[in-house]
């Protein structure tokens, strides 16, 4: 049963609490799908954003009935908010992650998913991914915010770790700093691996949609630090999460347990 915390939230994020994390799943699975629905009539294609960690298992009802036949992956054009450098086989790699646990098992059109080249370095991937991006609003298969002009993507999905990192936007790291590059890269990531690529917060912060996924007691400190009354000044990179569109979080009993 979801309950949505009244707390003093913004007008623009709300905060849906799920009893379990199967119901978290399901929750998760129907906002999805109602998006890609909305998005493909209103104009034809749905773009979507990735990431990596316990987000994958929580898309995993995208992949049974209803979804998996309802839903129009041949629509889909699907991104990664942040990948690891590292082949595209290795165990620590998003896009694996994702393709095993859910694009291998829905018929997404192969051309529109756009990994990151792992044959790259860490500067040339970001630098590769961000001209993919520029071409990809070129040739009109991604709108510009009109308010940032950086790329507006229909809907991106992100998890936080237990420090309340988003992508590989880690607290404290000058990346999040960052307000010119659409996409950047990292050689210092406090949590292995150490090099990474990522979206920066101005991309982030001009998409339509964004859920927030979190579940179980890793987090429960940070989700207390970011959506509680917790009294900590410190801001954590979810915090500086702020749509020009609408910011959801999806929380189980147990990462929502000292809110
Ligand atoms: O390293 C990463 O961590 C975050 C959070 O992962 P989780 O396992 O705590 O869910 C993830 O969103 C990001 O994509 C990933 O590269």
């Amino acid at each position: 049963m979801a309950e949505t915390v009244p707390a003093t939230v913004p007008a623009k994020r709300k905060v849906e609490v799920l009893g379990s994390e199967e119901e978290l799943a399901a929750a998760l699975a129907k906002y999805v799908a109602d998006l890609s629905d909305k998005f493909v009539r209103e104009k034809g294609l749905f773009t979507v954003v990735l990431s990596g960690g316990y987000l994958i298992d929580l898309l995993r009802k995208l992949a049974e009935p209803p979804y998996v036949e309802s839903v129009e992956w041949s629509k889909w054009h699907v991104f990664w908010l942040d990948e690891r450098v590292v082949p595209k086989t290795h165990p620590d790699s998003n896009y694996k992650l994702a393709c095993d646990g859910l694009l291998s098992k829905v018929p997404v059109v192969p051309e529109n998913v756009y990994a990151i080249n792992d044959t790259l370095s860490a500067e040339g991937a970001a630098d590769d991914y961000e001209a993919c991006l520029r071409y990809l609003v070129e040739s009109g298969v991604l709108a510009p915010s009109a308010a940032s002009k950086f790329p507006k993507f229909d809907l991106m999905l992100l998890g936080m770790g237990p420090d309340g990192h988003v992508a590989s936007l880690f607290p404290g790291h000058p990346l999040l700093e960052e307000k010119e590059r659409w996409v950047t890269f990292i050689k210092d990531s406090p949590k292995p691996p150490p090099q990474r690529i990522t979206f920066t917060f101005p991309v982030i912060n001009s998409s339509e949609y964004i859920a927030l996924v979190v579940a179980g007691t890793g987090e429960v400190d940070a989700v207390h630090t970011a959506l509680g009354n917790s009294g900590d000044a410190k801001k954590l990179p979810a915090q500086m999460v702020t749509p020009e569109g609408e910011l959801t979080w999806f929380l189980d009993k147990d990462a929502a347990s000292k809110l």
